[in-house]
């Protein structure tokens, strides 16, 4: 058995149950509030840039040149594919490409992304990957899940969303993941891949987080700016 089948057993539960969440359910039924998809692309906006930073921080530790280049291809389709995306949401809805990228980070935001670099720069190689795994490997899931729905592709404003996510280019990131992390796992000892496997975890119940702090219009609790 593969590392990331492995992985997928312990998480499934979790993921299953990002889609019944109330967010999600909203973008494939399309009826999500678009104040509460604002939230999720403004600070969705400014975890990708720490997002992109923690590829690139791959790219630095990679051993060799094959693995340099997956970690900066994957940094660059995250800076221009998807957030090419969030920025074509936000001129329908008004927002400036300044005021997407000085949106102040939510404390899940904060917390998730903090987490995945403090990771990612304190540990080798595997400690990238393993935090890196669920974001791309569970946008896909949810992608392809929201995408089964009838007419969900073709709703005016979420139907962009769906069909990004559920896309044969996100699936090669999924691919690329799921083999970089494999690889890594390759003459681990089992404490160190279960030490790896709870990072996937928690990255987990971090994702579900940030769907409810996109669903709470989660901020921080006493406004001071
Ligand atoms: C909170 C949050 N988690 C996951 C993704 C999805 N995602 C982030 S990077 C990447 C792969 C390459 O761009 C994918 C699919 C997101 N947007 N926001």
């Amino acid at each position: 058995m593969k590392f990331t089948d492995r992985i997928f057993k312990r998480v499934e539960p979790i993921w299953k149950s990002y889609m019944d969440h109330p967010f999600i359910q909203g973008l494939g039924d399309g009826s999500l509030d678009e104040e509460k998809f604002k939230h999720w692309l403004k600070q969705d906006y400014v975890y990708l840039i720490e997002y992109a930073r923690l590829f690139s921080i791959g790219a630095a530790k990679s051993p060799d040149l094959q693995m340099m280049t997956t970690y900066a291809d994957l940094a660059y389709d995250t800076l221009h594919t998807e957030m090419d995306l969030h920025r074509s949401y936000a001129k329908q809805f008004g927002i400036t490409e300044k005021e997407l990228e000085q949106t102040e980070p939510a404390q899940t935001t904060l917390a998730y992304t903090s987490y995945m670099l403090n990771l990612a720069q304190q540990g080798g190689i595997e400690n990238v990957i393993a935090a890196i795994l669920t974001c791309t490997w569970s946008y896909r899931y949810i992608g392809l899940k929201l995408a089964e729905i009838e007419d969900s592709k073709d709703h005016p404003l979420y139907g962009e969303w769906i069909k990004m996510y559920a896309s044969q280019e996100f699936s090669s990131s999924k691919e690329d993941c799921i083999q970089l992390m494999n690889n890594v796992a390759e003459g681990k000892t089992e404490e160190e891949l279960q030490r790896l496997e709870d990072i996937v975890v928690n990255t987990s119940y971090y994702e579900y987080m940030f769907w409810e702090m996109a669903e709470k219009l989660e901020t921080w609790p006493v406004p001071v700016k």
